[in-house]
């Protein structure tokens, strides 16, 4: 489990930048920021990340109306539940001053998302405080809400309490493979049976827009019993870039619903998921970072019961300062596997 050690920052290794959201809209300086940007090369080939200009971008209708579409659909066909949480808290970031920036929000997954049709978001202005302003988004679709969203956004208050656990020793991303390599090297394996084929190949397919790394890739793609906890290194693909604290938050939303729910999964490979669906998500904003560079995600799930599971999960950026905290509640039906995973 995760190392529990509180890391005050005050030690000349631990991290220091907690709720440092210097200037405004800056986003940290990480070590690699430090060795100049990555360099241009080293992202994808579509360069500007597609979460920017499309998935993110949303139109504006109106006053606190606006409409976003849909890039990537998962296989179940219902929208992704990052996609619709991400766009929200777009939606509700327009409607507050340069100098607030979300803290928290959370959210309750009413109805599945039509990918058919674009969804509204008609944002309310709840309140405008000194320090704290709240925001109330409703995720609509054929006249009813799909999501309902409660953000928080809070501007930069120094403060001398702080303290982070200690972020989990991984290897670096650098020595481990994307689940596209991942994928491939499986595909390469002479006895794979015809259906699992099909199915990687389905996967290679996809056009999520984040890169993942697991750490641990049995752990990824659940083939044996494990404990209800994984990590994997995870960034937006393409080019975001600095300066925009609020886009990597709304980022950092979208990328932090994948794969979540499935941590809950992990202790039992005799059973598969007949119907799985997040109900809530939660999400607590700690620190500036860059949702286009690495950050792991210390994913967890401390219960499952009565066909639900909790799950919980951190983002660390990867010079170890916690980014962020996520906490998830999904529907659970399972039924037993009947034959064994053949990858
Ligand atoms: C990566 C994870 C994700 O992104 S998931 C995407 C984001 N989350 C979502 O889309 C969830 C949106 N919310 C919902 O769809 C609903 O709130 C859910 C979770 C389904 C609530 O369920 P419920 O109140 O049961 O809705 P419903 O009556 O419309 O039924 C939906 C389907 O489930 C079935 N169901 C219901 N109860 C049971 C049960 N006890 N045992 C077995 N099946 C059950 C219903 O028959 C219905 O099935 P069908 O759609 O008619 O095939």
């Amino acid at each position: 489990m995760a190392d529990r050690k509180a890391n005050t920052g005050s030690s000349s290794e631990g991290p220091t930048n907690n709720c440092d959201y210097t200037g405004g809209t800056e986003s940290p300086k990480s070590p690699e920021d430090e060795s100049s940007e990555r360099p241009e090369a080293q992202y994808s080939q579509d360069l500007k990340s597609v979460l920017v200009t499309s998935v993110l971008n949303l139109e504006k209708l109106d006053v606190d109306l606006y409409r976003g579409t849909h890039h990537w659909v998962p296989r179940t066909q219902r929208l992704f539940g990052g996609q619709i949480v991400g766009q929200a808290l777009v939606s509700a970031a327009e409607s507050v001053s340069d100098n607030l920036f979300a803290h928290s929000l959370h959210c309750y997954f009413v109805r599945a998302g039509d990918p058919k049709v674009p969804v509204l978001y008609q944002v309310d202005r709840i309140r405008d405080g000194r320090s704290f302003t709240v925001r109330s988004v409703r995720a609509i679709q054929h006249g009813h809400p799909i999501l309902i969203c409660q953000a928080s956004f809070h501007m930069q208050q120094p403060s001398p309490l702080q303290h982070q656990f200690t972020m989990p020793e991984v290897p670096q991303p650098e020595d481990l493979l994307t689940v596209e390599e991942l994928i491939h090297l499986y595909l390469s394996k002479p006895d794979l049976a015809e259906k699992s084929k099909q199915g990687l190949n389905k996967l290679l397919a996809n056009e999520v827009p984040i890169e993942i790394k697991p750490v641990h890739p049995p752990h990824f793609y659940r083939l044996a019993g494990a404990e209800p906890r994984k990590l994997f290194w995870v960034r937006a693909r393409g080019y975001i870039g600095e300066g925009n604290m609020k886009l990597h938050c709304c980022v950092a939303a979208y990328v932090s619903d994948f794969a979540f729910l499935g941590t809950a999964l992990l202790p039992y490979p005799n059973y598969k998921a007949e119907f799985s669906a997040s109900l809530d998500h939660a999400m607590w904003f700690h620190s500036t970072f860059r949702s286009d560079e690495w950050m792991l995600y210390e994913c967890e799930s401390p219960w499952a019961g009565g066909s639900r599971g909790l799950v919980q999960g951190r983002l660390w950026r990867r010079d170890g300062v916690l980014a962020a905290s996520c906490s998830q509640e999904g529907v659970l039906r399972v039924t037993p596997v009947t034959e064994p995973s053949k990858l």
